[in-house]
């Protein structure tokens, strides 16, 4: 089980998130919807809950940016193409948590073209939960995007990765 970031999880099952930039390549409501999936694909396998707030402070701040934009050197993005897309582990900082996308990819929802949101998202919101980068290529937490894929579903890997840090989801 070496899929997960040792030590860094959250120690609380209700999480907040803020949508704190969008791309203007998608609609508002469209990017809303592609991170309230790729969220529920990890509430689904663990008692944890996700809820957005929109002011003050949340525990996974998302973001767009391009080149630098001031998380530390080794993070500045690259252009089209490259790293889409990188996730901050849990634990007590700011930046804790934070996604950040690159907004020189052209992404897109609902077409095999360019890099898909949601599943972007998916993967990064797994290291903001805590995990590693899987070695199964059929991972979600693998290291490479895997292009457009509609009926896209978390990995046993990455299940047992996520299952490991939060459990699984408790009778309601
Ligand atoms: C998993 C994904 C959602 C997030 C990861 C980054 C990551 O792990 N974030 O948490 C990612 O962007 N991986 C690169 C890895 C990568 C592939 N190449 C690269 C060329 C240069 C630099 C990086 C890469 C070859 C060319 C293809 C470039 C376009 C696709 N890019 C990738 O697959
Ligand atoms: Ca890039
Ligand atoms: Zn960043
Ligand atoms: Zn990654």
């Amino acid at each position: 089980l070496p899929f997960y970031a040792p030590g860094y999880k959250w120690d609380k099952n209700d999480l907040t998130y803020k949508i704190v930039g969008y791309t203007r390549q998608l609609g508002g409501s469209t990017q809303k919807l592609a991170f309230r999936n790729a969220f529920g694909k990890w509430s689904a396998e663990t008692p944890l809950n996700f809820r957005e707030v929109s002011s003050g402070t949340a525990d996974i701040e998302i973001d767009f940016a391009r080149y630098s934009h001031g998380d530390g050197n080794g993070n500045s993005f690259d252009g089209r193409g490259g790293t889409l897309a990188h996730a901050f582990f849990p634990g007590t900082q700011p930046i804790s948590g934070d996604t950040h996308f690159d907004e020189d990819e052209e992404w897109t929802m609902n077409r095999d073209a360019g890099s898909n949101l949601e599943i972007v998202a998916a993967h990064e919101f797994g290291h903001a939960l805590g995990l590693g980068h899987s070695n199964n290529p059929r991972a979600l937490m693998a290291p490479y995007y895997q292009g457009y894929d509609p009926d896209y579903k978390l990995d046993y890997d990455d299940k047992r990765g996520i299952q490991t840090l939060y459990g699984t989801p408790r009778p309601t």
